[in-house]
């Protein structure tokens, strides 16, 4: 097992009193580019900023290739962050900008190095005709890829990124989002990437991190969270939609979920003996079948919304246990108001425990 990059160890910080991070431990891998998802508020510019020793922290400790940084002057701790905020000086053009970090006391280099330096820069962000302008006078897209050129320019040890690309519309995010994969991989940097952005998360991420009032709720491949979630709030958090959720009754070796026609055989789930009662059933959209209403076995619902995105079509469905929402399988068509029915594939979803919404389901295969 390779020694993790940058290590975060029981992390804590509050403001006036009330907890940001309440023990946040996490291992970014070297080369990799990490994901810290979760919603406003989590947590994750608090984490960053103590990761770039921005703020004082209450306890934990930061490693960075093996050494603890934590008490280290933010200038000497070889990392570059990318704020969303662009935090450019008006005063000077786009070179100096980005010139400026290699000019600092702590970065002093030659002119010379500076300027093949900064034009390699700017050419990988594509802003090399940019270089003499002011920076008050560029757009959005513009000002954020000087920001990331700035950052980029030092060649640090690793990139914090804070929102880097929320600013930004749709087409320019993507668009910048495939370049930071790009320079990724032609510098083989590793990189913390927060963002409340589920889809920009898993397309730029290898790994990722669940965060939410303070806490990692989980961390790994989008492949392993979705296989396992650890808990209902990542199923909250991630998918598109997001998990459904039901509330369920396991007896017997039989979960009847409350509303719902359909009994499901609890064999499958991988629950530990003495297993009953009340729980939350999460199921991810894609294992739910919408169909005809009568179909046998299945449970009597309707569409409560249509939500047609052009290249997919997403659906409310209510049924008398609650509501979930679910892309619509090709060729399938719903309109507002209709009756349908849907059935949950066997097997298919997690039980969550219904009061600390830790997963009780699939423990013995964990355990074998
Ligand atoms: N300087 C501060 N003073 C007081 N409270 C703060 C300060 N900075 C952050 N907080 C609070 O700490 C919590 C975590 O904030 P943080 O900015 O780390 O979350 P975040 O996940 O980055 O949110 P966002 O996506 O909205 O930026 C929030 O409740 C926030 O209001």
């Amino acid at each position: 097992m390779t020694e993790p990059f940058l290590k975060l160890r029981g992390l804590k910080k509050s403001y006036r009193g009330k907890p940001a991070l309440r023990g946040i431990d996490l291992e970014v891998r070297p080369n990799e580019i990490f994901g810290l998802l979760g919603p406003t508020g989590a947590g994750k510019s608090s984490t960053i900023q103590a990761t770039g020793g921005l703020i004082d922290l209450e306890a934990g400790q930061v490693q960075l290739q093996g050494r603890d940084i934590t008490d280290l002057d933010p200038a000497c701790r070889d990392l570059s962050i990318v704020f969303e905020g662009f935090n450019l000086l008006p005063v000077l053009n786009v070179y100096d900008n980005i010139a400026f970090a290699l000019r600092s006391p702590t970065y002093r280099e030659e002119e010379g190095e500076i300027r093949q330096r900064v034009q390699h820069t700017a050419e990988l962000l594509r802003i090399s005709q940019h270089l003499d302008r002011d920076v008050a006078t560029l757009s959005g897209g513009e000002k954020q890829r000087v920001a990331i050129a700035r950052a980029l320019v030092r060649q640090p040890a690793m990139f914090l990124l804070d929102e880097p690309l929320s600013a930004l519309d749709l087409k320019l995010r993507e668009g910048l989002r495939s370049e930071l994969r790009h320079i990724h991989r032609e510098q083989s940097s590793t990189m913390l990437y927060a963002t409340h952005d589920y889809h920009g998360a898993i397309s730029i991420a290898d790994r990722i991190g669940i965060i939410h009032d303070g806490r990692i709720h989980q961390s790994g491949t989008i492949e392993e969270i979705f296989a396992r979630p650890a808990n209902a709030l990542v199923g909250e958090l991630i998918g598109s939609p997001a998990m459904a959720f039901f509330d369920a009754d396991v007896n017997g070796g039989e979960i009847r979920i409350r509303g719902c026609e359909q009994i499901l055989p609890a064999e499958g789930y991988g629950l530990p003996a003495g297993v009953s009662g009340a729980h939350r059933l999460g199921v991810w959209p894609e294992d739910i079948a919408i169909v005809a209403p009568g179909n046998a076995g299945a449970s009597p619902a309707s569409v409560y919304a249509v939500d047609n995105r052009g290249y997919e079509c997403a659906v409310q469905i209510e049924f008398g246990g609650g509501v979930f929402r679910k892309v619509l399988e090709d060729g399938q068509v719903m309109q507002q108001g209709m009756n349908c029915a849907f059935r949950v594939g066997s097997a298919a979803g997690f039980l969550f425990d219904m009061k600390s919404g830790a997963r009780v389901s699939h423990q013995q295969e964990e355990m074998a």
